[in-house]
């Protein structure tokens, strides 16, 4: 499998992990093991910044993990990018989920503040991986502004409803000139690879592992889903018919002439 390069770091996985609605730190931590991901996401509303032992970090922090603090809960440009120098100050890392989203019914992100908000952080030297609709034009925009990926939306968080945006998603994974990492909503393992095989770079899940029934376990299927997805992504696959006309895997007439 192709490595996935973000701002100059190479990743072995394509598996981003959200770490909100865990039951446990510790089921979380297990769960970031099993999942084999190399880049978790928590929002900065909830750690302790002072103190400098909070706990959820520990089970978080290990080598070879990216850690990518999100501004979730901001509501414009000035709140997110106050939000991210508070997090470069307290986790000593520029990397940055750029998450604003003033309504609180269904947490859809700004497009404006969040074009804004990304212009300002990357003249500040941050890495910006932004949530955003699915619309290509924005997604152009955003890159244009300096973004290291975009993190275009599958449906709004927390719902596992799947790609609901897939067709907007074909078009800006046609256009991107930067990493597309599908966020939200992805409720299961087959949607998870389904956005591979389409050419997504990568995905980010946090309900559907967090709230299911055994959540290492499907941190483990969605391992296997992304894995699968890229595979046959890179692998190439075959031509969809237009319509159902049949046309035969073997030969028809071999045996019968
Ligand atoms: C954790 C995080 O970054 C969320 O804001 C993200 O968008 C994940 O969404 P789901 O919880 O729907 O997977």
């Amino acid at each position: 499998m192709e490595k996935l390069v973000i701002a100059g770091r190479e990743f072995g996985s394509r598996l981003f992990l959200g770490t909100g609605k865990f039951s446990s730190n510790e089921v979380m931590a297990e769960s970031i093991g099993a999942s084999g991901t190399e880049m978790v996401t928590m929002a900065m509303k909830r750690i302790d910044l002072a103190d400098k032992g909070d706990d959820m970090l520990a089970h978080i922090v290990r080598p070879g993990i990216q850690l990518l603090p999100n501004t979730s809960g901001t509501r414009n440009a000035d709140e997110a990018v106050f939000a991210a120098k508070m997090a470069r100050e307290a986790f000593g890392t520029n990397w940055l989920k750029l998450e604003i989203h003033p309504d609180p019914r269904y947490l859809l992100p700004d497009p404006v503040e969040t074009l804004r908000a990304t212009e300002l952080l990357v003249k500040e030297g941050f890495v910006v991986l932004p949530y955003c609709q699915a619309d290509p034009v924005l997604c152009k925009r955003l890159a244009e502004a300096g973004a290291a990926t975009v993190m275009p939306l599958a449906a709004p968080i927390g719902t596992n409803m799947g790609l609901r945006t897939r067709d907007f998603l074909g078009i800006i994974i046609e256009e991107a000139s930067v990493p597309v990492v599908i966020d939200a909503g992805i409720g299961a393992p087959s949607d998870a690879a389904a956005a591979m095989e389409m050419g997504a770079d990568a995905v980010l899940v946090n309900t559907a592992i967090s709230v299911a029934g055994d959540p290492v376990a499907m941190a483990k299927a969605f391992k296997k889903a992304v894995e699968a997805g890229r595979e046959a992504y890179e692998a190439g696959l075959g031509r969809q018919s237009a319509d159902m006309t049949a046309d035969a895997s073997s030969p028809l007439t071999a045996f019968l002439n």
